[in-house]
């Protein structure tokens, strides 16, 4: 059962081949199996076991949604009523929301089954899951390595087959940095799709909430519960919700696909060049056809979405302060004591720098120098992708500088580290949906293709990761020993 697609789950259920609740039975042994992966910070059995059995009932009086009964596993950034959310961080280690994330009712709506909260870089600041407090989850194409991040538990999880499907967020490249390392296909929408009301907020301008999954087919059903407007988050966007499944199998004939100059430079690894470039001459089979097109201010992204986000994330984690929720330090002297030691104590070393960074960035002497200025290279980086975007249907590239790399070989160096998100931070910038696929390994390793649309392209760009997933089997590569 922990082999079928979503599609082949909800027919199974249906009509009676297996109940959700022998479904669930089947992932949680899986989970509990594979524990050393470190995937989940929390699984839900109890609470997985009521949804199921409710499920049951639902699929026996008729009235299933698509996802009614299928078990799926939350990133731990969304907010889940009743169950621990900890952002990966010491600091809301006994955290319990009173209240469920938007995305995660709109799960609950959809009868899906909710296994547990999967393992991530402490509040998504990371590459590589290693910032989370619970440790690294570890990737199952060789567990002495990374699995990306920072929904590093998510793509774990559904590469080593413990849940059909997951959640995850995207700030500069957290849904598609890991589903590349490891051989998913993960969705990041456009800004504004999909509510972010009781998504803990890390740099609120980026962050968008998105589908983790096999397939595009997959992710297509999971984007089908999670868009749509929600009047509790002032940045979703009241526009219609296509039918995200109704468009997989359009012909790509006439597709034009605009590779960016600056994606293919000349540090770009070789072998990842020569995978991104085998699978593009997939899509020329298909029927596309291919250009160069060039944004000059790509370089530029880096350092614009390292002050945006450290800005906004020191202005968002000041509500961590010891007295309205999360950790508290013991017997502190004072009040500023209890700030102190309360943020020293239970944030983790790369939250601290972020948070120093931007209070630094923010600052009155510096902000027309740093913040400011990185506004103003958003826009031009916005701008190169309008002018791209406007020649092209779809952009094609790789998604990360190299495959997945050691635990421990780049935590002392946060630069290396800031630079695994290269390809990925300029679409955060810009607001912009794009995707990674599996595209082929490199010893053993999976490498992802990027395909970046237009605002709203969602349906086009899941399309385009279809027919390519039609002529392909890299996503149904299983990494060995979790068959
Ligand atoms: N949250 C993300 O999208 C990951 C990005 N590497 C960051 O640390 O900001």
């Amino acid at each position: 059962m922990h082999t079928l697609s979503l599609t082949e789950l909800a027919a199974g259920l249906r009509g009676k081949q297996f109940s959700s609740t022998e479904l669930t039975q089947v992932f949680l042994a899986r989970i509990g199996r594979h524990q050393a992966l470190n995937a989940f910070v929390t699984v839900s059995e109890e609470l997985a076991l009521q949804q199921a059995e409710a499920a049951d009932r639902r699929l026996a009086a008729g009235t299933p949604a698509p996802l009614t009964g299928i078990p799926i596993a939350q990133k731990d950034i969304f907010c889940t009523q009743g169950v621990k959310t900890s952002c990966g961080s010491k600091m809301l280690d006994n955290f319990i929301a009173p209240y469920d994330a938007t995305a995660v009712e709109r799960f609950n709506q959809a009868g899906a089954v909710m296994l547990g909260k999967l393992n991530m870089d402490e509040f998504a600041m990371g590459s590589s899951n290693e910032t989370s407090f619970y440790g690294p989850a570890r990737n199952p194409w060789d567990t002495e390595r990374v699995p990306g991040g920072s929904s590093g538990g998510s793509a774990v999880a559904v590469a080593a087959r413990l849940t059909p499907a997951a959640t995850g967020t995207d700030t500069g490249g957290s849904i598609r940095q890991p589903a590349a390392l490891c051989g998913i296909t993960g969705l990041k929408p456009t800004y504004g799709r999909v509510s972010r009301y009781g998504m803990i907020a890390y740099a609120s301008s980026l962050d968008q909430g998105g589908p983790m999954a096999r397939s595009a087919e997959d992710a297509a059903l999971l984007m089908q519960v999670m868009a749509g407007f929600d009047g509790k988050d002032s940045t979703s966007v009241d526009q219609p919700v296509p039918d995200y499944s109704a468009g997989l199998n359009d012909s790509l004939q006439g597709l034009k696909i605009g590779l960016p100059k600056q994606f293919f430079s000349p540090e770009l690894d070789s072998q990842i060049a020569a995978t991104i470039q085998s699978a593009i001459a997939e899509y020329q089979k298909l029927g596309a056809t291919v250009q160069e097109v060039d944004m000059p201010n790509l370089e530029l992204a880096i350092p614009a979405y390292y002050v945006i986000a450290s800005a906004e994330c020191s202005s968002n984690l000041s509500r961590y302060d010891g007295v309205r929720f999360g950790y508290r330090c013991q017997n502190p002297a004072d009040l500023t004591d209890l700030y102190i030691r309360s943020r020293g104590e239970a944030f983790g070393a790369e939250v601290k720098r972020r948070i120093l960074m931007g209070t630094y960035a923010l600052s009155a002497g510096y902000y027309d120098a740093y913040y400011l200025k990185a506004q103003q290279v958003r826009r031009l980086i916005s701008d190169d992708f309008k002018r791209a975007l406007s020649e092209v249907d779809v952009l094609m590239g790789p998604v990360t500088p190299s495959t997945a790399f050691k635990i421990g070989s780049k935590t002392d160096d946060p630069i290396q580290m800031y630079l695994e998100d290269i390809y990925t931070i300029a679409i955060n910038l810009a607001g912009l949906p794009a995707m990674s696929i599996p595209a082929g390994f490199i010893a053993g390793l999976p490498v992802g293709l990027h395909i970046i649309g237009n605002y709203f392209g969602e349906a086009k760009l899941l399309n385009v990761g279809h027919r390519y997933q039609q002529v392909t089997d890299w996503h149904n590569q299983v990494p060995k020993g979790f068959e």
